[in-house]
């Protein structure tokens, strides 16, 4: 049998991880979960992501670790001019999956519990609130006039429909530590670009980086010579999986829910489908996402979870039944 470069761990094995480790939840930081409008279920915080967001610090320790020594290699006492020790910059985490396989969710959650402030007596490289910023790569795809322009509008969230070189040249000045950084915004109200609109993100202690093309490989230039990708600047990454059955029911419940909230808002691009029946409505879901989505997930999407850290395999009801971390 071919070695795989991850471990695979089931649910109760990787839960069972952090049961040595204990970190609950505080009330307050229930009630801020549940603030953040996501149907999380508590065991699945405490079974599946607590354990996560306490590896993701262990990662973070051992990077700032891995920088001091870094510092205490470059630092010759003999060389005339000494450079002046590496600052640390933001860590840089990844979230890649489908449309609707729970990206946000999961990126969500991240934030707020790597954002916890530190219980007394743990040791981390981070402050004791550490400042977590979060961003959705759907500010980058190019605008509706630019992508009618390229006929990519039935391409939407394939790699050729971003500003890719935005995307990477955004990440990596966050991660070298720029003290400022600006990213495009996209409205799903509009299904557009905002023009004008720009997210400022201040050289947080962690940047969460999510979208569907977020571990693709770089794009050779022009000039043949290799660039470098987003996923370049990632410390940690995590695509979310699940079987394509599972999240094109995802994706359809998802559009029913909009149907009944978000499209009502006359100004919503979609606000045409709570004019017909439900079931028309949903044919249409039905045909973006085996003609768009679905097509994008096998074709791009999927062939990249292979360079993930880790690989969250969650079940028909969003439960993460198992989980591949890759080996060092
Ligand atoms: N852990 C979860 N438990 C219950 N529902 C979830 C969970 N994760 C995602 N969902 C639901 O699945 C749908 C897709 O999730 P979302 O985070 O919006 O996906 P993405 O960002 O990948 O498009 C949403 O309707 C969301 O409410
Ligand atoms: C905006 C998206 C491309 C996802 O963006 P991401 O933040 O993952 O880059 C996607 O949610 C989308 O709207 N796709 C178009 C097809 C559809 O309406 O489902």
């Amino acid at each position: 049998m071919p070695t795989k470069p991850y471990v695979d761990l089931g649910r109760s094995e990787w839960s069972a991880l952090h049961e040595r480790t204990p970190l609950p939840l505080t009330a307050t930081e229930v009630e801020a979960l549940r603030g953040l409008g996501d149907v999380i279920d508590l065991d699945e915080v405490r079974d599946i992501y607590l354990p996560l967001s306490r590896l993701i610090n262990l990662y973070v320790a051992a990077t700032h670790e891995l920088r001091r020594s870094l510092n205490a290699f470059l630092d010759d006492p003999r060389r005339p001019e000494r450079p002046a020790p590496q600052r640390g910059t933001p860590f840089v985490i990844g979230v890649a999956g489908s449309v609707a396989v729970g990206k946000s969710t999961v990126s969500r959650l991240l934030q707020a519990l790597l954002s916890r402030p530190r219980p007394p007596g743990e040791e981390s490289p981070l402050p004791t609130h550490p400042r977590v910023e979060r961003v959705t790569t759907d500010g980058f795809l190019l605008p509706t006039a630019e992508l009618e322009r390229r006929g990519l509008m039935s391409r939407k969230g394939f790699p050729e429909s971003y500003d890719r070189r935005a995307l990477t040249r955004f990440v990596a000045d966050v991660k070298a530590g720029k003290p400022e950084a600006t990213a495009p915004v996209y409205s799903h109200l509009h299904y557009d670009i905002v023009p004008g609109e720009r997210l400022t993100v201040r050289r947080p202690d962690i940047l969460i980086v999510e979208g569907l093309n977020v571990l693709q490989p770089a794009l050779p230039g022009k000039d043949g010579r290799t660039r470098l990708a987003v996923a370049d600047h990632f410390d940690f990454s995590v695509y979310v999986d699940a079987r394509t059955s599972d999240i094109e029911r995802w994706y359809l419940e998802r559009f029913r829910a909009l149907r009944a909230t978000a499209f009502q808002d006359p100004r919503s691009h979609f606000h045409r489908f709570t004019a017909v029946s439900e079931e028309e409505a949903l044919d249409y879901a039905r045909t973006t996402w085996r003609t768009v989505n679905e097509h994008n997930l096998r074709q791009n999407i999927a062939p990249t979870r292979g360079r993930a850290t880790l690989q969250l395999h969650k079940a028909a009801d969003h439960t993460v039944q198992r989980l591949s971390l890759r080996k060092l």
